[in-house]
């Protein structure tokens, strides 16, 4: 036998005839490549069953189109593939009763094509798989060769669907050499034998098989058997038209998909076919507002029916992937590395269909059922939040439907807020400012004293708010959010008339310089306001810029240099209160103690006053009582 080589070093077949069988070698100037395939697929050794049944499928669904075509005369009959386990003769066979192949076919399609395939990937990945990027590789379907990873033997018996066609059988031992003879064989279609390898006998069982066959093949659309049962489901909804469905048939698919989550919100069925294919159905699953964890169910990509992956990182936009459900894309390149996915402009093209169908839905549900909507708000608000913060093109459409919450429980679009406080709430700067809580048990004091001055107060305390605050302010124009302690009341929204002083100056000085010495704490800075009468004689607050600042830092968890500042509260003395004026008749330590409590005062307003400084306050509030 010759091996042969071309100009490139390609990869070429030479054969000679003995008898009844060919005898032939594939060859390629590198090393023998069954080793090479065994070591970089090592991850992902399960997939050989994903790609052997998915080549029976391919089969008969030709058979079937040739059928239709008129060009397959005879009965197709039953099209079911079947899955066999021997675990004494250590062999798995995968049968169908698709379109088989001539001995020229074989030639062609599993010598040349499918060999040239595997040679390909070899080549361009052989120095590059080291460590994780094994399970990149994984992705890339090796079609038919993939049978290597797990067997040290494989025979293909297969008769062609042309009449009067001679059987053949194939066999190849994992080195190049093939064989090739004439078989009787009853039936039309492909039986694939695997004699399984030593060290992959962790496939002889029947528990790992069915697992394997569940994982891929739970969709497939030709029956698969296994053990006497058919493991799959040949036509799932996302392959039926919308108008074919009923609720109850969409509730019933996402319980079998994730069987122990809680009922979806709603769903939307996606299917184009232009410019690209995809079909499949998303679901909104209830999300616990405040915890932001990623979810286990995730989205499951499909290629023709074939399950590929869960790691649909690249194929969806970020904040989608808080949806669950299938999307199933023959246009979707699977078979190739991470980098290239991301570049793919089909997978852009998907990424901006979908997020666009997403938005049109969420906007649908909001015309038609602005109530209902209201009420789903707690639960798929995180999930708008979030893409309206990453996704701009999502913004455009959501803020037509994104709400927000005031402290009655009043929900309004950003626009319709914006329009609602205007009048109210516009700063000398002629800025509107939306004044927020993140706690409204905390801040119950600044919220009452914000509304008794006749301003609105948002909800802003889930997770995500502060990005979602970020955001609008980015977007609005003449807009700013502020939390209700940022600031004294006057100057919360500075419309640039203050009170007038019962004070004079130098009394206010005086006032100052009680407070600074009874706090005598640097990281505080006083000052003495003149308020209302009927606010706290004393509150604190803290910028919004300065409270932002920190916020971040603790929530990165990294120290930053407004992490690490101590403080950063103003003490604001009301000088128009009774109590703050009382202060200043006092002298000594009646003088002090007045200060003290007035200051304590405001931090129990801020449930703030904890330990031995709460103690200290009740002994004194007692004595003085
Ligand atoms: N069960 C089968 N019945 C008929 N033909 C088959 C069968 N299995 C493989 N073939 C033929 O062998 C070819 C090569 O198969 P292989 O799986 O390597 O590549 P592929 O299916 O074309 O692509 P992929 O890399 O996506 O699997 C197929 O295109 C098909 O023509």
């Amino acid at each position: 036998m010759e091996s042969v080589q071309n100009e490139k070093g390609e990869s070429t077949l030479s054969e000679s005839t003995r008898g009844e069988s060919t005898r032939g070698q594939i060859s390629i100037h590198t090393e023998n490549i069954f080793p090479i395939i065994k070591k970089f697929l090592y991850s992902d050794h399960e997939i050989f069953l994903r790609e052997l049944v998915s080549n029976a499928v391919d089969a008969s669904q030709k058979l079937q189109k040739l059928a239709s075509y008129g060009e397959y005369g005879e009965e197709i009959g039953e099209l079911k593939i079947t899955v066999a386990l021997d675990e004494e003769a250590k062999t798995i066979t995968i049968s169908d009763r698709g379109i088989g192949m001539t001995a020229d076919e074989v030639k062609k399609y599993i010598n040349q094509i499918a060999f040239s395939g595997a040679t390909e990937f070899i080549e361009k990945y052989k120095d590059k798989a080291t460590g994780e990027e094994t399970n990149i590789i994984g992705h890339f379907g090796l079609g038919f060769y993939s049978a290597f990873m797990v067997a040290e033997n494989v025979e293909i018996i297969t008769k062609s669907y042309r009449e009067g066609s001679q059987a053949v059988r194939w066999v190849c031992d994992g080195s190049t050499e093939y064989e090739l003879s004439d078989v009787d064989k009853a039936e039309r279609g492909t039986d694939i034998i695997l004699h399984i390898a030593p060290d992959s006998e962790e496939f002889l069982d029947k528990g790992r098989i069915r697992g394997i066959l569940e994982k891929y093949g739970r969709f497939l659309p030709v029956p698969v058997e296994f053990d006497g049962s058919v493991i799959n489901d040949a036509t799932p909804i996302w392959t039926k038209a919308p108008a074919d469905l009923t609720d109850e048939d969409y509730r019933t698919f996402y319980r079998e998909l994730y069987p122990m989550s809680e009922e979806p919100l709603f769903w939307i069925h996606l299917n184009v076919d232009y410019p690209f294919n995809l079909t499949g159905v998303l679901y909104f699953p209830k999300l616990a507002n405040d915890k932001f964890q990623m979810k286990r169910e995730k989205i499951q990509l499909y290629s023709r029916q074939v399950f590929i992956t869960d790691e649909v990182k690249d194929v969806v936009p970020d904040f989608l992937m808080m949806l669950h459900g299938v999307i199933d894309s023959p246009d979707i390149p699977l078979n190739v590395s991470r980098s290239f996915l991301q570049a793919d402009s089909n997978v852009k093209k998907i990424n901006g269909y979908i997020t666009r169908k997403v938005a049109d839905k969420l906007n649908e549900l909001f015309q038609s059922d602005r109530a209902g909507f209201e009420q789903k708000f707690d639960d798929i608000g995180l999930f708008i939040k979030y893409g309206a913060i990453s996704d701009e093109k999502f913004y455009e459409k959501a803020k037509d439907f994104a709400l927000v919450k005031n402290t009655d429980g009043k929900y309004f679009t950003i626009n319709e807020y914006r329009e609602h406080v205007q009048a109210n709430q516009t700063d000398k700067n002629e800025q509107v400012v939306l004044l927020y809580t993140t706690d409204r048990n905390q801040q119950d004091a600044y919220i009452d004293s914000a509304k008794r001055r006749g301003y609105d107060v948002l909800l802003m305390d889930t997770v995500i708010d502060p990005h979602f605050i970020n955001a609008l302010e980015y977007k609005l124009e003449k807009t700013t959010f502020k939390r209700v302690d940022a600031d004294t009341l006057d100057k919360l929204i500075d419309a640039g008339i203050s009170s007038e002083s019962v004070l004079s100056d130098d009394d206010k000085a005086r006032l100052k310089e009680v407070f600074e010495q009874t706090l005598n704490d640097k990281s505080l800075s006083v000052s003495v306001e003149s308020l209302p009468a009927d606010e706290l004689p004393v509150s604190i607050t803290m910028p919004e810029f300065m409270r932002r600042m920190k916020d971040m830092s603790a929530l990165s968890g990294e120290a930053n240099m407004f992490g690490n500042m101590p403080g950063g509260y103003n003490v604001a003395v009301n000088a128009n209160h009774p109590l703050a004026q009382k202060v200043l008749s006092l002298d000594g330590e009646a003088q002090q103690k007045l200060a003290k409590q007035l200051y304590d005062l405001a931090l129990l307003a801020q449930n703030r006053l904890t330990g031995p400084s709460l103690t200290a306050f009740v002994k004194r509030t007692v004595e003085g009582l």
